[in-house]
């Protein structure tokens, strides 16, 4: 059996102007996590918030009282120097860091000394670097980076190097609002198929429409944002969310 259904709303998708009273009435309506959507205008085509944000929506949503429970932040941080981040983050609240695996392995800025460390960080180093710092660990892919590139880190017996999520994105990151592409279910069956226990993560167009592809493919976390956001009654698409994946277990 494959791990429990998490609900993910993404903030991306919520009122900037009343952010923690969005994230605190998501989490009401039966949200287990908030997808905080972190991003740099480098390595997406877009820019959200940082730290100071994530610090302030934290006290409208209470810590989880075990690893990855209810009120877990996760943190999908689509910056070029993830490694530079991870501290301030994890101050801000951050209970779950998921970065991308093409920026730590491509990191382009080398201006700054920090820059030029992150760029000799690999993704293995930076999982364990997280974990140092008492978060857990995810790793994402864009729509065109193979599924095998996380079997290396999946596989690893050193489990201070493994994370503990994988994030298969379902859209080009960088927007919320966009299509959902199925062509990318192969990637979520393979990682099923070989990690059965694995929180698979599926980010972008997921709604009632496309949430049985995700889930038959064996996806358990489940982010959503315009689907929640801009619900007549967002209570009843995280529960029509969170069956559709129970359902397949
Ligand atoms: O990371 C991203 C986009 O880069 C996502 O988290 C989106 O914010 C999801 O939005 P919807 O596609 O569900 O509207
Ligand atoms: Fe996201």
């Amino acid at each position: 059996m494959s791990p429990s259904a998490i609900i993910a709303p993404s903030i991306l998708s919520a009122d900037f102007g009343a952010l923690g009273k969005e994230c605190s009435d998501t989490m009401g309506q039966g949200a287990d996590w908030l997808h905080v959507d972190i991003m740099d205008g480098h390595f997406v085509p877009n820019i959200t918030f940082g730290a100071p944000v994530v610090t302030k929506i934290r006290s409208h949503v209470a810590r989880p009282k075990e690893a990855l429970g209810k009120g877990t932040f996760d943190c999908h941080v689509m910056i070029s120097e993830p490694k530079k981040w991870v501290k301030d983050f994890q101050n801000a609240g951050c209970d779950l860091y998921c970065f991308h695996y093409e920026a730590a392995v491509h990191s382009t800025a080398a201006e700054t000394p920090e820059a030029h460390s992150d760029q000799k960080t690999s993704p293995k180093e930076l999982i364990k670097y997280i974990h140092d710092q008492g978060m857990r660990a995810g790793v994402a892919i864009k729509p065109k980076t193979d599924v095998s590139v996380l079997y290396d880190l999946l596989d690893n017996s050193n489990k201070d190097e493994v994370p503990d999520m994988a994030l298969v994105m379902t859209v080009e990151p960088g927007f919320g609002g966009q299509k959902f592409m199925p062509d990318m279910m192969p990637k979520v069956e393979a990682l099923r198929k070989r990690y059965p226990n694995l929180n698979i993560e599926v980010d972008g167009g997921l709604s009632e429409k496309t949430i049985d592809t995700a889930a038959n493919a064996g996806a358990n976390v489940i982010v959503a944002g315009s689907a929640v956001f801009g619900a007549q009654d967002p209570a009843d698409v995280i529960a029509k969310l969170r069956e559709a994946v129970e359902k397949q277990r």
